[in-house]
């Protein structure tokens, strides 16, 4: 079936996307999961814009870690969506808010996804070794690659969403890092960007 997002997914999956839906719009005036503002725009500010990330994950990627994860997005939206596409992806959702990670395991409970949810610091974790390692406006790119260097995988890829300031914050972070970039545009937002980052490492 088609559901709100375009998407050709199973009527499991659908159900799973309305519960979290649902789940979010009730808990959001408690702790502030996403802006009041954009909850009107919920499926195309949110869910769309994270479930486009799903695309760039390489078919034989076991372990994907989204860092600062909020109320979900990227992450939650990618779970949901590979436990129908791609089975074998254990996705973990890392959030040092302890109200905001109780929100997601909520999510994942009644759900019946079998996500972790890791309430603690990124730069307080052991390694994640992530195949795929995706933040949403979570840190400017350079602190993203810090993140990256620590968590991914020797062959793993990053995947940063990121508004009209990418091509700054790309300038500003070669003064430290190297790493192999790719641009694809966002399919929700024309200022949008998605970098695809692989081969992170200090100059
Ligand atoms: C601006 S919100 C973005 C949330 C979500 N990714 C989104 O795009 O809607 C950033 C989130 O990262 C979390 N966060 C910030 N620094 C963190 C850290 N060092 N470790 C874990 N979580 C962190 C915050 O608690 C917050 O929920």
């Amino acid at each position: 079936m088609t559901d709100d997002l375009g998407l050709n997914v199973s009527r499991e999956t659908s159900e799973r996307l309305a519960t979290y839906a649902e789940l979010l719009v009730k808990w959001n005036p408690a702790i502030n999961l996403v802006s009041k503002s954009s909850l009107a725009d919920l499926q195309t500010r949110h869910f769309a814009d994270s479930a486009q990330l799903l695309a760039l994950c390489p078919p034989d990627a076991r372990r994907w870690a989204d860092l600062g994860s909020g109320g979900g997005f990227p992450g939650l939206v990618i779970a949901i969506l590979a436990a129908e596409s791609m089975p074998d992806l254990a996705v973990t959702l890392v959030e040092s808010d302890g109200r905001k990670a109780a929100f997601l395991s909520a999510v994942v409970r009644e759900t019946g996804l079998r996500t972790s949810v890791v309430a603690d610091r990124i730069e307080s974790l052991p390694p994640l070794a992530a195949d795929v390692l995706s933040a949403r406006a979570l840190a400017p790119l350079s602190q993203l690659l810090a993140f990256a260097e620590q968590h991914l995988a020797p062959n793993g890829r990053a995947l940063f969403p990121k508004g009209a300031t990418h091509r700054s914050e790309v300038a500003e972070s070669l003064a430290d890092w190297r790493f192999d970039l790719r641009e694809h545009p966002s399919k929700t937002d024309p200022q949008a960007v998605i970098l695809e980052i692989e081969g992170v490492s200090r100059v």
